[in-house]
């Protein structure tokens, strides 16, 4: 990875798809995160109700409440309000370098079919989506969303993972092969970069499986994937910009995936970011605590200078 690139490069209008009655926490930790490791903007975009909630965690963020769940929306004024709800977002996709799908966004099924058709915008405009939480949910029930896409990532925890594995491959999570199915699975998905969350992080768009395992924490606080899936943007972002210079067709012409290069950087990040954090607070680490080292663990990394 190029040094010095957060002096030189604009990488980034963010947007996080997520936030509802339940999870506000998830989409915040994940737009912040974006803005801690060099994002220039971070958008969030979540139901109503959220929205208050979210700005008042930071004046950071930029927050637009524009999802409705099926509580909200009458069955006859659905069709509108979905065309309404997608070109809200619509209107602002072709400022943002990078979509984060999910952190926080529930499994209503309305606003499920208003975040599909998001989706299919993004890609029609060649946005990366980085899906994480509910979003694989939907992706699992809707591989056509991702399907065939190269700048889909998907960072499935244990659950989540296992839920594509039965969709997808029509089996168990088989440990004994963890390298072999992970690959199967983002052949099946074709070829979009999959990082499967765990112990060691396993990293694959069907070629090589990548596995990253230096040091993380211990302390498992709910909100550490939101990080992940927040900083990861920037990085894939940061790494396309960088292949994309001097190259005409960058798929063909790099050697190896920017996606995956992307994801083992972001996952290196945060586990050493977990692992600072986890050095001072021990048992009572949180996520919070997490979000202040990535800058440190950014600068371990990729030093500014
Ligand atoms: N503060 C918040 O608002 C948070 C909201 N979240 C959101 O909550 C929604 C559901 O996400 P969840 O992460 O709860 O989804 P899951 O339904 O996939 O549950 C994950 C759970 O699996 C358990 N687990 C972890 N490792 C395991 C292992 N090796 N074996 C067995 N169980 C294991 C953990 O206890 C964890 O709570 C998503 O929208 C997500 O983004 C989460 O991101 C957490 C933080
Ligand atoms: N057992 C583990 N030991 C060390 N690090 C881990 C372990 N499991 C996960 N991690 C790290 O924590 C990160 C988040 O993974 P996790 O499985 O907690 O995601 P998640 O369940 O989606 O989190 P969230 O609570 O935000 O939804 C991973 O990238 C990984 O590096
Ligand atoms: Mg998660």
């Amino acid at each position: 990875m190029p040094t010095g690139f957060g002096l030189i490069v604009h990488t980034g209008k963010i947007a996080v798809i997520g936030g509802c009655r339940e999870y506000t926490g998830a989409p915040y930790f994940a737009a912040i995160s974006a803005l801690k490791i060099g994002a220039d903007l971070s958008h969030v975009f979540c139901t109503k109700d959220a929205a208050p909630v979210i700005k008042s965690y930071s004046p950071e963020l930029i927050v637009h409440p524009v999802l409705e769940e099926s509580y909200s929306v009458r069955e006859e004024e659905r069709k509108q309000v979905s065309a309404k709800v997608v070109a809200e977002v619509d209107k602002w996709m072709e400022r943002f370098d990078c979509l984060v799908v999910g952190p926080g966004l529930g499994r209503d099924p309305f606003l499920l079919d208003c975040v599909s058709e998001i989706m299919k915008q993004a890609r029609h405009s060649n946005v990366p989506i980085v899906v994480d939480g509910d979003g694989l949910f939907l992706v699992a029930n809707s591989l056509h969303l991702v399907h065939g896409y190269p700048l889909a990532v998907l960072t499935p925890n244990v659950n989540e993972y296992k839920r594509l594995v039965q969709t997808v491959l029509k089996c168990e999570v088989d440990d004994a092969d963890a390298h072999g199915q992970l690959s199967s699975l983002a052949k099946q998905i074709g070829g979009v970069t999959i990082l499967r969350k765990g112990r060691s992080d396993l990293i694959s768009d069907g070629d090589i499986v990548n596995s990253v395992s230096i040091c993380g924490s211990p302390r498992r606080c709910g909100g550490q994937g939101d990080i992940l899936s927040g900083s990861l943007p920037f990085l894939l972002v940061l790494v396309l910009q960088y292949f994309y210079l001097g190259h005409a067709k960058p798929f063909v012409a790099a050697d190896r995936n920017p996606t995956v290069l992307g994801c083992i950087a972001g996952s290196a990040l945060l586990r050493k970011a977990a692992s600072l954090a986890f050095e001072t607070r021990k048992r009572s680490t949180l996520t919070t605590d997490i979000i202040e080292c990535l800058g440190r663990s950014l600068e371990d990394i990729c030093p500014a200078y």
